[in-house]
Order: C-alpha cells, then structure tokens, then sequence
C-alpha cells in the first residue's frame, strides 16, 4: 500500500492513543479514532485502514481474552509488531464541584466512577479503599468515560482515565496514578495486512495458536518438549476456548523466535505430525519501551 499509513485505534485520550503516539513517533500515519475496540479490528479488517492497535495483556489484569479471542474468530489480521506502554490512571473530575471544606477532593461527593472495564480492574484497590460506596460504570474506552463526565456536571461523576483525556476534556485531576501498582504496562500488537516498517528491533517473536488432538494423551506435554529440547524459549502459553464444545481449548503460545530460523520451522513440523492444528498469528518484531 503506498502513501501515508493510517491506524485504526481506539479515541484521543486512551492508553492505545498515548500507545501508538508512543510507537509511531516521527513518522507520518493518520490514526483513525474509533469509538469501540469491534470497530478497530474492523476498519482494518474492510481494508480502511493498514493496521488495527490492540491491547491485549495488562501487568494488573492480565490478558485481554475478548481481544484475544477478536484475533481467533472474528478477523485474520497478522500480528506485525508489539510493544509496550505504561498504563497510567488518574481519577478525573471537576474538583469545584467534588472538594470538601479543605478544598481537596471529598470520596462522599463523588456517586458514580466510568471507565474501561479493563481500567477499573487495574484501580481495584484504589476503588475498594477510597470510593466503596460509589457505583461502577463501565464504558468502550477510559476517553470515553472521561467525556461522559465532561458533559455531566453537578452529578458527583467522575472518570478513570489519562492526563491527555483530563486535558482534552477540561476536567482536573483529582488525584494521579491510582493504579494498584505502579509499575503497570499494557502490552499492544499492531495487527494487519501491511508489514511494520518502524526501526527494526532486535528482539523477534511468533505467535502460534495450537489445537491439540484429540483423545492424544501428553499431546500438550509433547507440544512443550517440541520447543524444550530445542531450547526455544516461550514467553507465553495461554488457553482459550475454541467456542465449539465445552472443555475444548487452543493454546496461544508466543515464542522467543523469528519464524525465519531454522529452529522454530522445525519444531512447527515436529508439532503437525502428532495431528495438532498450528496457526500461525505473526512473526514480528517486539519493540522495547524507553522511559
Ligand atoms: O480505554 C483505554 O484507554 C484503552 O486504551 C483500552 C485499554 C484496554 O482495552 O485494555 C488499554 C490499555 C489500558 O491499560 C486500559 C484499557
């Protein structure tokens, strides 16, 4: 595809936006706001845009298994790179209308707290401790909570989000980084039919998706010993459910290798011919994060 790349990612002010700012800085793209995660996977998937960003593992909550599960069944968009990005959240609203008599946010003030479900889930304690009393609303994005908060004043609402969405918004921050760690990163994958042309990184990864046979016992075992003996490392094996029968799952298993090695190609083969289904998701490269 020639011409200026563009991004399907989710609105101004999320994590994926400060994500792929982060990724593509100094090169000319177009990112392509979409309002819910279904629409990016979808605008690369009808050929609007040349790739999709998606989050797909966080530090706190771990996978995003309907992220991971988009890339099984609903598209086939390769994975041509990923990364990682801090994920920080701030509690957001108006603090005139949420201070109490010290001119600080008051807790009792505030009724109801938006965000992404995948967020929240990464401000748990903070919500637990602070705001038990408050109610929970999840929304498509952590921008999108913010905005609903914008244009409802005097509701005692407030927002988990970003510094650029509180921004962009006009709303304060109440109070910053209330993540349950701070050392909390999602990792994205950059997904779609144009390879990424971003400064190559040493660091190569494939992804493959295994479904074992069926009534083969130590199949698994034997998938594990293809990559063991070879001393390829894993970084990754995770199960999901194939959505056909109950108890029947794929593995997703991300490898420490380029595809374009001798190694993995081999143990590929090695692991066809006990009758496991391999699907390859990408062979990319994985982008370190610099502070
Ligand atoms: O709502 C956002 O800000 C997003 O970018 C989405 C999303 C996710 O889907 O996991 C991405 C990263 C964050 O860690 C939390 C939420």
């Amino acid at each position: 595809m020639s011409g200026r790349h563009k991004v399907a990612v989710l609105p101004e002010g999320t994590v994926s936006d400060e994500a792929v700012r982060y990724l593509f800085r100094g090169q000319d793209v177009e990112f392509v706001y979409c309002k819910m995660i279904s629409d990016v996977f979808q605008s690369t998937d009808a050929g609007r845009t040349d790739w999709s960003v998606i989050p797909i593992e966080n530090t706190i909550d771990g996978s995003v298994s309907l992220h991971m599960d988009w890339l099984v069944h609903e598209v086939d968009l390769p994975i041509r790179a990923e990364w990682i990005f801090p994920s920080i959240q701030n509690l957001i609203g108006r603090t005139r209308e949420l201070a109490g008599e010290h001119g600080k946010w008051d807790p009792a003030k505030i009724t109801k707290v938006f965000s992404h479900p995948v967020a929240m889930a990464q401000c748990h304690d903070f919500l637990r401790a602070k705001l038990p009393h408050a109610e929970l609303d999840t929304l498509p994005s952590t921008s999108e909570a913010v905005r609903l908060v914008h244009e409802n004043p005097g509701r005692g609402w407030a927002a988990i989000g970003t510094h650029l969405a509180a921004a962009n918004f006009g709303l304060d921050i109440l109070e910053a980084g209330v993540t349950d760690h701070d050392n909390n990163f999602t990792r994205f994958l950059l997904v779609g039919a144009a390879p990424y042309e971003g400064p190559d990184a040493s660091r190569r990864k494939t992804s493959l998706l295994i479904t074992l046979p069926e009534d083969y016992p130590g199949a698994l075992h034997q998938v594990l010993s293809a990559f063991a003996w070879r001393k390829v490392n894993l970084s990754r094996i995770e199960s999901r459910p194939t959505k056909k029968r109950l108890g029947s799952y794929y593995f997703f298993i991300d490898v420490e290798l380029s595809l374009d090695t001798v190694l993995l190609p081999a143990a590929i083969s090695e692991i066809e011919a006990i009758g496991c289904q391999v699907r390859i998701l990408g062979s990319y490269p994985s982008i370190p994060y610099e502070a």
